[in-house]
């Protein structure tokens, strides 16, 4: 059996597009949302360190730009079960040559599609159902001190959200906007 994951590279050098390989049968199938062997490949960098999963209920809603500082710098693969997302990555690697630039791509239950996100991105995305149920596979601890964010309204980031936002928290609106003497993350 080749690998569970199809992998796909994205316009910026970092961020791995996954889609699942399902096993079926006349009962239904399995896939694997995580496989240490194959994701240690694309850059994985050791232990899984936590999982969470989220609940949006509307359509619409944003959530995100978040990251965290060094040391706690953190590689996720974000999959939704249930509805669909336009889930986007931001590349926030001071130096890098698409400093600032994302990739945006849509996850649902239905196309089995997961994306890795590799520490020194942000990561948001926006609900293009009701009732979307994500999980995350993190790579670090979650340290609110380490936790840092940016509005997924920037200007500076031009991101395309392809529904009218309805729904966004306080925290993730009230983000500055970025200066031009932001200079990103360091691992
Ligand atoms: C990430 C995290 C958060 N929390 C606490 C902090 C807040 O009190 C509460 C909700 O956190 P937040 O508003 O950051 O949740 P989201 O806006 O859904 O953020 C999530 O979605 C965006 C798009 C992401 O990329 C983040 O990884 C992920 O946290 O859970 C924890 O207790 N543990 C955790 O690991």
């Amino acid at each position: 059996m080749s690998g569970r994951f199809i992998a796909e590279k994205l316009a910026i050098d970092g961020p791995v597009l996954l889609t699942r390989r399902r096993l079926g049968d006349e009962r239904g199938h399995l896939s694997r949302l995580f496989c240490g062997e194959e994701l240690l490949d694309h850059g994985w960098p050791g232990p899984v360190m936590q999982v969470n999963e989220t609940g949006t209920g509307q359509a619409g809603t944003v959530r995100g730009l978040h990251f965290q500082h060094a040391p706690f710098g953190e590689w996720k693969l974000v999959t939704s079960l249930q509805g669909a997302i336009f889930d986007v990555a931001v590349d926030l690697r001071s130096g890098s040559p698409t400093f600032l630039q994302h990739v945006g791509v849509e996850l649902s239950a239905e196309n089995a599609r997961s994306l890795l996100i590799p520490a020194g991105f942000a990561h948001g995305f926006q609900a293009l159902t009701d009732a979307v149920r994500m999980v995350y596979v993190h790579s670090a601890p979650y340290r609110a001190e380490a936790e840092g964010g940016l509005s997924p309204l920037d200007a500076a980031l031009g991101i395309a959200w392809p529904q009218p936002v309805s729904l966004m928290s306080d925290r993730d609106r009230s983000h500055p906007p970025i200066t031009p003497e932001f200079e990103g993350l360091t691992p």
